[in-house]
């Protein structure tokens, strides 16, 4: 068995718990073999065997009061995965789904997308089983108040810089930097990322993941002489990456046609009016449903994955992880899709990436596609640091093109490799060479 497998082999029967994660490390590692036969010396360090290792694990309780006076107890991660590039950097995921192989999933996929961006951040993420739906604004507030009082004591500006993720938005980041600022003292607004703009946000952060996604898959166009006019798009989820992904592409010109939820999705065969979106997700919090009031003309479909049975030419999947499975994949190629996109993380299963694949279509993968935010992130925290405020335009231009730089190198490994134009293999290829370099260099750690 070669060096790859039997790694591999070795971390299957440590997490047997966690699919999530070997799902993760299955397709990185796979990706990876060509380098490893290329450079022995990694196997030598036993590069593989650290890398899958978190370098600190943070697991505790978050025990609150509902506004009725019931205690609740939830449990809180961070997992610093690996800081050989910079302070570990990642959000914070509020879901009841949340556990310790969700954490590192996340953890593992945000150490290369880090490297990815380019500039000095490392891997890390965090979060909570707790589930903000039908909460109060109290109780979140107190819910992130405790969070932070055992969190505070394991961050830092130059040590690990939480963010949000689902269900951690700017309303939280204010609860939890408040927290922070009342336990640590002082004003270090460089401890956490996707602060409101009146105390040390970023212009274009709540946007960038988003414009982002749609600045790379522009970049793929441009490679294959192919333009937005005339395309249409369908997005699984509402929330921030979703939103704003949905308004760049209409932006380009492209029609959105569907957008869904945990529930349900809504097809607009005009396209999707964002307006709706805002106030029904974003202001009520309600179902996408309601969408169907101000448009009666308008289809809501309930169940999972029932986005992907809609025609486009661009599906992006902005809500969670094993969104798109084979059947939809299949489903997708019959309907004449060009382009996977992929906002969340790994939100596609492994064989229904091998099937796209296999069928020509282009694929953007998450850990590039995707690292507009947190490469906006790193800009707010050179912000914080310079005690300095970038214009809209200035954080827009850099992010445009950092996405434009992700795209060249993830296309260069996969050539370099001989893969032709295999972003998925070229993306995991540049972020793992960029990580691999920092950790050869900093010794047996
Ligand atoms: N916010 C950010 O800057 C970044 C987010 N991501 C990823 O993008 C995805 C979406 O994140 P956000 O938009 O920030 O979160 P959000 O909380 O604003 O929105 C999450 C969306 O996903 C849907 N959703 C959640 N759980 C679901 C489930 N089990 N089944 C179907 N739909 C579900 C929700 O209805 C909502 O529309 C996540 O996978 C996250 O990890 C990736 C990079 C950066
Ligand atoms: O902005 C950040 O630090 C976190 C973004 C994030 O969690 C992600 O890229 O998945």
């Amino acid at each position: 068995m070669n060096y790859v497998d039997s790694v591999y082999e070795m971390i299957k029967e440590k997490n047997s718990a966690e699919p999530e994660f070997l799902q993760a490390v299955y397709e990185v590692f796979q990706s990876l073999k060509p380098v490893f036969e290329k450079n022995p010396e990694f196997e030598k360090k036993y590069l593989l065997e650290r890398l899958v290792e978190p370098e600190r694990q943070i697991v505790f309780r978050v025990p609150w009061v509902d506004d009725t006076g019931k205690v609740h107890v939830n449990r809180g991660f961070r997992i610093q995965f690996n800081g050989s590039l910079g302070p570990y950097k990642g959000g914070l995921r509020f879901h009841p789904s949340v556990y310790i192989g969700i954490v590192k999933f996340l953890g593992f996929e945000q150490i290369f997308k880090n490297a990815l961006t380019g500039l000095p951040i490392g891997g890390g993420k965090g979060g909570s089983d707790f589930d903000p739906r039908g909460k109060s604004d109290s109780e979140i507030m107190r819910f992130c108040q405790s969070f932070m009082t055992e969190l505070y004591r394991h961050i830092g500006p130059d040590v690990d810089v939480p963010a949000g993720d689902i269900g951690v938005g700017g309303r939280e980041i204010g609860y939890l930097f408040g927290q922070y600022r009342r336990l640590n003292g002082g004003f270090n607004n460089g401890v956490l990322t996707g602060k409101g703009l009146t105390y040390g946000g970023s212009l274009v952060r709540t946007e960038a993941t988003g414009y982002g996604l749609v600045y790379f898959l522009r970049e793929i166009l441009y490679h294959h002489k192919m333009t937005f006019i005339d395309k249409t798009a369908v997005i699984s989820g509402s929330g921030n990456v979703a939103y704003y992904a949905a308004e760049k592409l209409i932006s380009f010109g492209v029609k959105v046609l569907a957008m869904s939820d945990s529930e349900g999705c809504i097809y607009d065969s005009e396209g999707i009016d964002l307006a709706y979106i805002k106030e029904i997700k974003h202001i009520k919090r309600e179902s996408i449903e309601g969408y169907t009031r101000y448009n009666p003309n308008a289809k809501y479909m309930k169940g999972k994955g029932c986005v992907w049975s809609i025609p486009c030419d661009f599906a992006l999947p902005c809500a969670t992880q094993n969104d798109i499975h084979l059947e939809h994949a299949k489903m997708l190629v019959d309907n004449g899709l060009v382009a996977l996109v992929e906002g969340a993380n790994m939100p596609t299963t492994n064989e229904a990436i091998d099937y796209l694949k296999l069928h020509g279509i282009l694929i953007a993968p998450a850990k590039a596609a995707n690292a507009g935010g947190v490469a906006t992130s790193a800009l707010e925290m050179s912000q914080n640091t310079i005690r300095y405020v970038w214009t809209f335009e200035e954080v827009d231009i850099k992010l445009q093109e950092i996405m434009k730089k992700i795209h060249r190198s993830a296309y260069e490994a996969s050539n370099q490799y001989g893969l032709g134009y295999d972003l998925v293999a070229g993306a995991n290829i540049a972020g793992f060479l960029k990580v691999a370099d920092a950790m050869m260099a900093q010794g047996n750690f």
